[in-house]
């Protein structure tokens, strides 16, 4: 089966850059094909959709809050629209209303029957120059935030920097481990939240190609390599030698700071079991197939580790304790993987 399509939700509240963000996603998705769900398509570039061909994927809903006007067969609806077996769109974005609920709208996603759609993260939009003033008139935000697996603050322009640094300070003191990024325009590396179809012209490379590059490296040892890019960093972390289980879990269910998504697979040193664990992570969400390897795989794990201001030292070293050199586990040690494994 195809990898399921993930649903990222876009919410924040009125005005903060929500819709901005999504035409920016639009604007830039490099190859990758989008579908929108969205309450209104007035403010939404119908040109970019229609550059990028992909005017048949748009799903609208009548008026009102997604949140409370949509149930979750409705909902189910409008991804069965969009994502079946022959799905041609790769991400899914659902604009919240202004003032929709987050927890509802994960539940939507997480509560669909669908198959081929994942949870994709919820990002909060937050407007740098209101945010004290909103925080004051609603203070249910904090919690909206806590529910985040990304937020931007956004309109960064519009204050001064020490205004900017003290907002992003505020609300990495609500949201603790979630990354937090400052945005003007809600100018975001698509990447953070989904892979691009084609290398960009710029040159820099797609994850997946991340995954593979970099040859030079004695045999047997665990690479690691950081790329740096103004929004976001991103860890490539490959071993022949196999994983863990605990060990890898310790690292997938408590998380380094900043980090928004893991992906890629992993091979575990454990008696009989030679199937290929495919791990996608999104803030706090952890899946994990089993699969098969095919005669074209290197039998290795190859995992990316993405998010924001990333301790690349202490990804390494935790990733390290993962890799196990003594002999072959029991199978027993599989018991923590098999709760977040699909069926
Ligand atoms: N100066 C500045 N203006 C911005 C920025 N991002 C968005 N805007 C403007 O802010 C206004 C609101 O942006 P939207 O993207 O429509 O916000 P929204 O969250 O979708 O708004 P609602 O749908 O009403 O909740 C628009 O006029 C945008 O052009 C930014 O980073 N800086």
């Amino acid at each position: 089966m195809k990898n399921p399509i993930p649903v990222v939700i876009v919410a924040g509240y009125l005005g903060s850059g929500k819709t901005t963000l999504l035409n920016h996603l639009l604007h830039n998705s490099g190859g990758a094909r989008i579908g929108v769900v969205v309450n209104d398509f007035g403010s939404i570039n119908i040109d970019s959709m229609l550059v990028a061909g992909q005017v048949d994927s748009m799903v609208s809903l009548g008026n009102g809050c997604l949140c409370c006007a949509v149930d979750v067969s409705e909902m189910d609806d409008l991804f069965a629209r969009l994502a079946h077996p022959r799905s041609e769109i790769d991400v899914i974005v659902v604009e919240a209303s202004g003032l929709a609920e987050p927890k509802s709208l994960i539940r939507l996603v997480l509560g669909s029957a669908n198959p081929h759609i994942a949870y994709g993260g919820l990002i909060e939009v937050v407007d740098a120059a209101e945010f004290a003033e909103t925080r004051e008139r609603h203070p249910e935000i904090d919690q909206h935030l806590r529910l985040a697996d990304l937020v931007l603050v956004n309109k960064a322009d519009r204050v001064a920097a020490e205004q900017l640094s003290a907002t992003v300070a505020t609300v990495r003191g609500i949201v603790e481990q979630v990354p937090v990024l400052a945005t003007a325009e809600a100018r975001i590396d698509p990447r953070l939240l989904f892979d691009p179809k084609t290398v960009p012209a710029t040159g820099q490379l797609s994850l997946d190609q991340l995954l593979i590059e970099d040859h030079h490296h004695e045999p047997g040892e665990p690479r690691t390599h950081r790329h740096l890019h103004d929004d976001y960093d991103s860890v490539s972390f490959v071993t022949p030698t196999p994983l863990h289980p605990v060990r890898l879990l310790e690292f997938l269910e408590d998380l380094p700071v900043g980090v928004f998504r893991v992906k890629g697979f992993a091979r575990f040193a454990v008696a009989g079991e030679k199937r290929k664990f495919v791990v996608h992570n999104v803030g706090r969400h952890l899946r994990i197939r089993a699969t098969r390897w095919v005669a074209s795989d290197l039998r290795e794990t190859q995992l990316v580790v993405i998010g924001t201001k990333l301790d690349v030292e202490a990804i390494r070293g935790r990733l390290d304790a993962a890799v196990h050199t003594g002999t072959v586990l029991e199978q027993q040690a599989m018991l923590g993987i098999h709760r977040y494994l699909e069926r």
